[in-house]
């Protein structure tokens, strides 16, 4: 299985964030978003992705590159994860929104949800992480299936 940690930053949360998931994972790879382009998803089995909000509820514009590509690709033999970090103080609508785009994109794309999108205020950083290990330990308990 070939597991891959995307996070998107600004200030730091989000590769904070990707930082205490990936010390409770060690066989998952490790970058950021600007190191890859989508089409490498192609070569990943699961993925775990903690983008950043900025902007009112909107993507970074590195984010959007990505997602425009991740928008054009097939990608039924990935299964996913979102979790990222926002802030409570923009509002219920744009809270961490790029969680929920990343999420809804990926899962169009037909990528399978390992669970339901993970959005923490930017102080909650750790609960994130350990609700997002925590999920990672419920879906490889599960059995394999087609
Ligand atoms: C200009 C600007 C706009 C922002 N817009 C939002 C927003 O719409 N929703 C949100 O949840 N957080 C918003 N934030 C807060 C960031 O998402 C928050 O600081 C988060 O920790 C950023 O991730 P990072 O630390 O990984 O860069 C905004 C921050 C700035 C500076």
């Amino acid at each position: 299985m070939r597991e891959l940690i995307l996070y998107s930053t600004l200030f730091g949360h989000n590769l904070e964030l990707s930082q205490l998931i990936a010390g409770c994972c060690p066989q998952m790879t490790r970058q950021a978003l600007t190191e890859k382009s989508a089409a490498s998803l192609i070569n990943y089995d699961r993925l775990i992705i903690c983008p950043c909000t900025y902007g009112d509820g909107y993507l970074t514009p590195l984010e959007e590159q990505f997602f425009h590509q991740v928008q054009g690709m097939p990608l039924p033999h990935l299964s996913y994860l979102v979790a990222g970090a926002g802030d409570l103080d923009y509002g219920h609508a744009a809270f961490a929104r790029a969680v929920l785009i990343f999420d809804r994109t990926l899962h169009d794309q037909g990528a399978r949800r390992l669970g339901a999108p993970i959005r923490v205020d930017y102080e909650e950083t750790a609960s994130g992480a350990r609700q997002a290990v925590a999920q990672l330990k419920r879906v490889r308990k599960e059995p394999e299936h087609g």
